[in-house]
């Protein structure tokens, strides 16, 4: 079984993740880590926190000389602005006095339409947004992606498995379609100032973040993430929660700003009919293959062997210059919304991100298929079972 947990405020001290069930002999360092946060902060459109934020990542458990040791992997990630934020945002009591000369303590009354404030503050009977948008905010996804980067390791050193991710869609501007990246592509995403793998595209997007920025707006956009050598039988059809692709579509949801999942082409398949929508199965020397992977690699919440393919779709950032309409909870007056230092766009940070979730969800189906204890057990099992596939 494994399981993970996040906790920390935006503007706190750190963020802390937690991985259990982590088998023993995954080789990953705090340096690997801190290559996906960097992947993370980057993108074209992301605002002022990401060019100075640091990302510094401590392994407090679970890994010992870059190698896990079975034992819970717990990390800890540090908010660079900590120092300015320490009063504000402190654990223990403070002094009124004190707290009154802080310009950043002033309640947050006028909540932001699609961001979680007002809701959350119905909800936990807060006046103030403060403590519902530091929870809220995205900066939480940090702790996934470095927990996401041990799940990645495992299930490449496990498995074979390699992830790679691209944004397909930014506002109006959308890639080219059948654009199909491998790993091969890995480094040629990553140089694209939108994670884009069409460079044509990618111009269009740049443009279109500037006319954005220069109207006080901001955009949403769709990331595709890939998974290759995934084997044939992770996930189960038998009941709702071991779907693979339920397990998937929710991960995937969980991140802040996605509104919409599709399982390889799902929409597309929609509206097809039945005799274009499926991927036929053909023999080949070895097994069997389809022909063509319209189905992400997932038929009845199994994995079926070819190149899982899901995508996100992310709303537009709701922090805008141009503030929304909305209340003064103070008042009940209509007013426009607070407005914070925000990215324009997050869409390539949030491919990132979707990356470690989907890698997440593999581990976690990995360890059920194949046992959880060592990375040597793991193989071992999984050769046993290829071995014995009535079908390849
Ligand atoms: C990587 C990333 C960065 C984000 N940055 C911002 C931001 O700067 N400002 C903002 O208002 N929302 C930002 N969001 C989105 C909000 O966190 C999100 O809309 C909010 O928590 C409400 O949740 P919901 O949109 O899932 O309903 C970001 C999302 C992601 C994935
Ligand atoms: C901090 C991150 O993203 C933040 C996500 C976010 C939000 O509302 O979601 C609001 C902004 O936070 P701040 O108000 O501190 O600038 C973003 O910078 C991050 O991704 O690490």
């Amino acid at each position: 079984m494994l399981r993970w947990l996040t906790a920390g405020e935006s503007h706190g001290p750190a963020l802390v993740a937690l991985l259990e069930g982590v088998p023993a002999g995954v080789e990953v360092t705090s340096t690997e880590i801190g290559r996906d946060l960097a992947r993370r902060r980057l993108g074209y459109g992301r605002g002022a926190r990401m060019k100075f934020e640091q990302d510094v990542v401590e392994i407090v458990g679970g890994i010992r000389h870059g190698l896990t040791l079975g034992s819970p992997v717990a990390i800890r990630v540090a908010n660079s602005e900590w120092p300015k934020w320490e009063t504000v945002m402190a654990a223990d009591p403070v002094d009124e006095a004190v707290l009154a000369e802080q310009s950043r303590n002033a309640p947050l009354t006028r909540p932001r339409p699609g961001h979680a404030d007002l809701a959350g503050m119905q909800k936990y009977g807060h006046t103030d947004a403060r403590p519902i948008l530091e929870r809220a905010s995205a900066r939480e996804t940090a702790a996934r992606v470095a927990v996401g980067v041990v799940a990645k390791a495992m299930i490449k050193q496990a498995l074979g498995i390699e992830i790679v991710s691209h944004v397909i869609e930014l506002g109006s501007v959308a890639a080219k379609s059948g654009l199909i990246p491998t790993p091969s592509d890995f480094d040629r995403i990553d140089a694209d100032p939108l994670r884009c793998l069409d460079p044509e595209a990618s111009a269009r997007m740049v443009a279109e973040v500037d006319a954005a920025k220069s109207d006080a707006d901001t955009l949403g956009g769709i990331v595709e993430v890939l998974a290759y050598n995934v084997p044939p039988g992770l996930g189960s059809h038998v009941q709702w929660d071991r779907k693979l692709d339920s397990r998937l579509a929710a991960a995937l949801m969980s991140i802040q700003s996605v509104k919409g999942v599709e399982i390889g082409d799902g929409f597309t398949q929609a509206r097809s009919r039945g005799s274009v929508a499926h991927d036929e199965i053909i023999p080949t020397e070895n097994g069997v293959k389809r022909v063509t992977d319209r189905a992400g690699g997932l038929e009845g919440g199994i994995t079926n062997g070819e190149p899982l393919r899901v995508r996100a779709a992310l709303k537009p950032i709701s922090s805008l210059n141009r503030a929304l309409q909305t209340i003064d909870i103070t008042t009940g007056e209509a007013t426009t919304a607070i407005n914070q230092r925000s990215d324009v766009v997050a869409v390539p940070a949030g491919a990132i991100v979707a990356e470690a979730m989907v890698a997440l969800v593999l581990a976690e189906a990995a360890v059920e298929k194949f046992g959880g204890d060592s990375v040597a057990e793991i193989r071992r099992n999984l050769q046993g079972y290829l071995d014995t596939l009535v079908i390849r």
